[in-house]
């Protein structure tokens, strides 16, 4: 997957405009009864309105034209009573269908966020955070008045245009063809508008997305924007994102008002024909004032729906991008996924075993090339070498995040592709410098270890790796509120709450990489000491470049470009002087 930025716009996959439709609508069935009610109130409604015009008709040519007052009032009040109940009834569909949309909104939202849940690593090395943001938050929103138009106005404005052209053919054909005869027109000149409109409501989404991963990543980054005084920088990106993005809008609402345009000027047209045919032919047999008085209620109720439909349809070109946005997300699939009929590994020892493993992240340049190792249960392996040299890569293999081309990577004797993802991760505990923590309180984030695990489980993992006596000091100890990420803590202090939350895990194998970078000399030491006793017969796997933290490994692999190049207990490495020793030495200055 090639990698996306703020500056890049998204590559969409093109899908017929009728499919994403039908999908976005497809989530309406689950609203059957709702929406047969909302229909038979529109049948009620569309039913009155084509009444209204009849009952003109007949006010003037049976009622004022004979001077029958009295029946003109009750048909007067017939009228209003049918008008109350439409109002109603008008009332009643909006409720009921902004209670469906925004329940429909709910699911695809939640369907999307646990799609999303569900992709791997490389979905997310491909992509910043702010464009999948932006297609979970205003993607979706953007869909709530497609759905609901749908049913409002599509349906029931399509029954009043079929309706009223019979109604009108029926009642007097040549005044019917006058109405209508630019029809043909207005279709012409809005199919070649919707097709320039959607290429350019789909460039203003992916403008919008690069505004959002563009903020996304800028106020993540905002410590270091301000201690680089890079703000001057960052407003003129900002400013130039905005720019594309109004530009973009402008371009697309600038034919969105086209439609509206041509419609104006059809109805103009149908207007004209009609009342010049209509006074041409006037006092004929067949044209009545009355009947020229419907006709001239028809038309506006011709003309009104296509007006909404065009409405609609702009509503629908310029949102369904969103929708086939948010359905191309739902389209991706995890490249790595349990394979079929896959089985739960059993509760393991900690073996982990590479035989000949190959591996790249783009499936161009080998990053690992021929890596053999067995490392046994309760080992701990310290993993060194040059930056870029492939270390984190190897751990990420053993936790299955990436699936290698070529060779295997067993635990236990299970090729990691064989066993469910979940009872492979669920028995590891990984650690990285990135000790990400989220808003809630000490105890939640220590929680993300293990669910079910008890206070006393908790504080026994805090206690093991020295991060009980600062919790303690906090405020209201376990209970303490922790700001997004962590912010209200000190580098040191994250570690090892993150420490702590892998802890209770209990893992079998433990994957440190770079895990106590933060943590100072002394505090280093500690921890130390509570890592040893406590995962005492569990194998591990630690990436450091502090060789202090990795002089009571059993074994170090030593990686450089992709190979293990040297291999072997810290003190044998010492005495060969090989690599290991020229890092050593190069670190201690001795
Ligand atoms: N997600 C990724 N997508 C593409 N390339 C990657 C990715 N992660 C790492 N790489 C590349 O793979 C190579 C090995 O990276 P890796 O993170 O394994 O190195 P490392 O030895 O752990 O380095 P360091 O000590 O600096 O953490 C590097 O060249 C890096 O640029």
């Amino acid at each position: 997957m090639p990698i996306n930025s703020f500056k890049d716009d998204e590559q969409t996959i093109e899908v017929s405009k009728l499919k994403t439709l039908r999908r976005l609508l497809s989530y309406l069935l689950t609203y059957k009864k709702e929406i047969l009610a909302v229909l038979a109130i529109m049948a009620f409604c569309v039913f009155v309105s084509l009444l209204n015009p009849l009952i003109m008709e007949s006010a003037v040519d049976d009622y004022i034209s004979k001077g029958d007052v009295i029946g003109l009032f009750k048909l007067i009040g017939f009228a209003l009573s049918l008008n109350i109940l439409m109002v109603i009834g008008i009332k009643i569909r909006m409720y009921v269908m902004a209670r469906v949309c925004n329940n429909i909104l709910v699911t695809i939202r939640q369907d999307l966020y646990s799609h999303i849940q569900t992709l791997d690593f490389h979905f997310f090395d491909s992509r910043p955070t702010g464009k999948i943001l932006a297609r979970i938050i205003g993607d979706i929103n953007s869909l709530k008045d497609v759905l609901s138009n749908c049913v409002t106005t599509l349906i029931p404005d399509f029954i009043t245009i079929c309706a009223v052209v019979i109604i009108m053919f029926i009642k007097n054909p040549v005044l019917a063809a006058a109405s209508l005869i630019s029809t043909p027109l207005m279709a012409i000149c809005l199919f070649l508008i919707q097709v320039y409109s959607h290429k350019r409501w789909q460039i203003f989404r992916k403008k919008s997305s690069n505004l959002n991963a563009f903020v996304h990543e800028d106020f993540s980054g905002i410590r270091i924007i301000q201690s680089f005084t890079a703000e001057e920088e960052t407003k003129q990106t900002f400013r130039g994102l905005v720019k594309e993005h109004r530009d973009s809008f402008i371009s697309a609402i600038r034919l969105n008002d086209a439609f509206g345009s041509v419609i104006d000027f059809c109805w103009g047209i149908g207007t004209v024909m009609l009342y010049y045919t209509g006074i041409m032919i006037l006092g004929t047999d067949k044209v009545s004032v009355g009947i020229l008085i419907a006709f001239g209620t028809y038309i506006s109720m011709f003309w009104h729906p296509i007006m909404n439909l065009s409405n609609f349809y702009t509503q629908l070109i310029t949102n369904i991008s969103g929708a086939e946005r948010v359905f191309e997300i739902m389209d991706t699939e995890a490249e790595i996924t349990d394979a079929d009929m896959v089985t739960d590994i059993p509760s393991i020892e900690g073996k982990v075993c590479f035989e000949h493993v190959t591996f790249s992240y783009a499936g161009t340049t080998k990053v690992l090339d021929d890596v053999s190792f067995t490392v046994e249960p309760g080992e701990t392996i310290a993993l060194v070498g040059p930056t870029g040299a492939g270390k984190t890569t190897i751990v990420n293999l053993i936790s299955r995040f990436y699936d290698v081309q070529q060779g295997n990577v067993y635990v236990d004797g299970f090729d990691v592709k064989t066993v469910s993802i979940e009872s492979l991760r669920k028995q590891m505990g990984i650690m990285t410098q990135d000790n990400f923590l989220f808003s809630g309180t000490v105890k939640d984030n220590i929680l993300y270890g293990k669910l079910d695990a008890s206070d006393e489980e908790i504080v026994t993992a805090a206690k093991a790796v020295h991060a009980d006596s600062f919790i303690s000091k906090m405020e209201k100890g376990y209970d303490s509120a922790l700001s997004e990420r962590g912010g209200s803590l000190s580098g040191g202090q994250k570690q090892l709450l993150a420490f702590a939350r892998t802890m209770v895990s209990m893992p079998k194998i433990l994957i440190l990489d770079e895990a106590t970078s933060s943590i100072d000399t002394q505090t280093e030491l500690l921890v130390q000491a509570g890592i040893e006793s406590l995962l005492k017969g569990r194998t591990s796997f630690v990436v450091a470049h502090r060789l202090s933290t990795i002089q009571k490994a059993d074994r170090i692999f030593y990686i450089d470009n992709g190979r293990i190049i040297e291999e072997g207990s810290p003190a044998d490495l010492m005495e060969k002087r090989g690599f290991y020793y020229n890092l050593y030495m190069s670190q201690f200055h001795f």
